[in-house]
C-alpha cells in the first residue's frame, strides 16, 4: 500500500530525514513515533507529495508520488498537524469543496456527511464560518473531509490532538474500520499508550533516521512501548 525507499531530505544542511525505509502493507495501522523534531512530519508531508524530497522514492499502490502525484493522491487522505482550513468557508462549504475536488457523488456526500458529522456531533455547526470553530471543531471536520471520498491509505499528523475523549475514541474505530476494509492507515504521534493499543506496527524514528520497527509485539516484546521507546532515546545520549 505505501513503500518508502531510503527517503532523504534536508533543509540546508540540516538532515531532517535520513535514508528512511517503511513498508506500510494493506490491513494495517502504523503508528510513528519520535521525539520533537524527529523527522515525522518531514516524512509525512513527503508521502503526501506537499514536500520535495532529495533522494529515494515513494509508492502508493506501485505508483511514485514523485511521477505519478494525481494517481497517488486520489488513493490517499492526508490530514496534517495542524487543521489550518480555509477561515471563510463554513463547514458544509468546505466538505463539499473537498467532495468536488475527488468527484464524490452528490448521494454519497450527503450520506457520508449526515453520518460523519453526526457522529462527531458536528451537524449544527456545519453551517457556521470554520473561524468561528474550536481546534477541536476544525480536527473533527479535517476528519470527516479526509473520509469523504473513501480513501484507501489515511496519512495523519497527531491526528487526537485537540480531540475530546468521545471523539478520540470514535476517530480510533473508525482508522480500524478502514483497515479492515483492506485499507491502511499511516500516523505520528506523541501518545504512546494510544499507539500501544491501537497500532499493528510501529516505526520509530530518531534525528531522521529509523531505529526500530515492526509489529508491537516484536518492538515492545514484554515492556511497555513507553519504557522502550525512553530507553532507546536514552542509549542515543
Ligand atoms: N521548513 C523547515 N526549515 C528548516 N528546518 C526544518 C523545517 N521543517 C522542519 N525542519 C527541521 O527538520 C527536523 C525535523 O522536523 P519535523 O517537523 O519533521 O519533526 P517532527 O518529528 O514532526 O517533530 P514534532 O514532533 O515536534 O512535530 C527538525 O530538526 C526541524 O527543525
Amino acid at each position: 500500500m505505501l513503500r518508502i525507499e531510503h527517503l532523504s531530505k534536508a533543509y540546508g544542511e540540516k538532515k531532517a530525514v535520513d535514508d528512511l525505509n517503511l513498508h506500510i502493507a494493506p490491513g494495517e495501522i502504523y503508528g510513528f513515533i519520535g521525539h520533537n523534531g524527529a523527522g515525522k512530519t518531514t516524512t509525512l508531508k513527503s508521502v503526501a507529495g506537499i514536500l520535495q524530497f532529495d533522494q529515494g522514492e515513494i509508492y502508493v499502490d506501485g505508483k511514485s508520488i514523485r511521477t505519478q502525484p494525481l494517481e497517488c493522491k486520489r488513493t490517499f487522505a492526508y490530514i496534517p498537524d495542524n487543521p489550518d482550513l480555509y477561515d471563510y468557508m463554513t463547514g458544509i462549504k468546505y466538505l463539499n469543496f473537498v467532495a468536488d475536488i475527488f468527484g464524490v457523488s452528490a448521494a454519497d456526500r450527503q450520506d457520508r456527511i449526515r453520518q460523519y458529522a453526526g457522529l462527531f456531533e458536528l451537524t449544527e455547526d456545519l453551517a457556521q464560518p470554520i473561524a468561528a470553530y474550536s481546534h477541536g471543531m476544525k480536527q473533527k471536520l479535517a476528519i470527516i473531509s479526509a473520509w469523504l471520498h473513501r480513501p484507501r491509505l489515511i496519512l495523519m499528523d497527531e491526528p487526537f490532538v485537540g480531540l475530546d475523549p468521545k471523539a478520540a475514541h470514535l476517530l480510533k474505530g473508525m482508522m480500524r474500520q478502514v483497515c479492515d476494509e483492506g485499507g491502511a492507515i499511516f500516523f505520528s504521534t506523541h501518545v504512546l499508550e494510544v499507539a500501544e493499543k491501537l497500532c499493528d506496527k510501529v516505526a520509530i524514528i530518531q534525528g531522521g533516521r529509523l531505529i526500530r520497527s515492526g509489529t508491537m509485539e516484536e518492538v515492545k516484546g514484554d515492556d511497555s512501548l513507553e519504557d522502550v521507546f525512553l530507553e532507546l532515546e536514552g542509549e542515543s545520549c
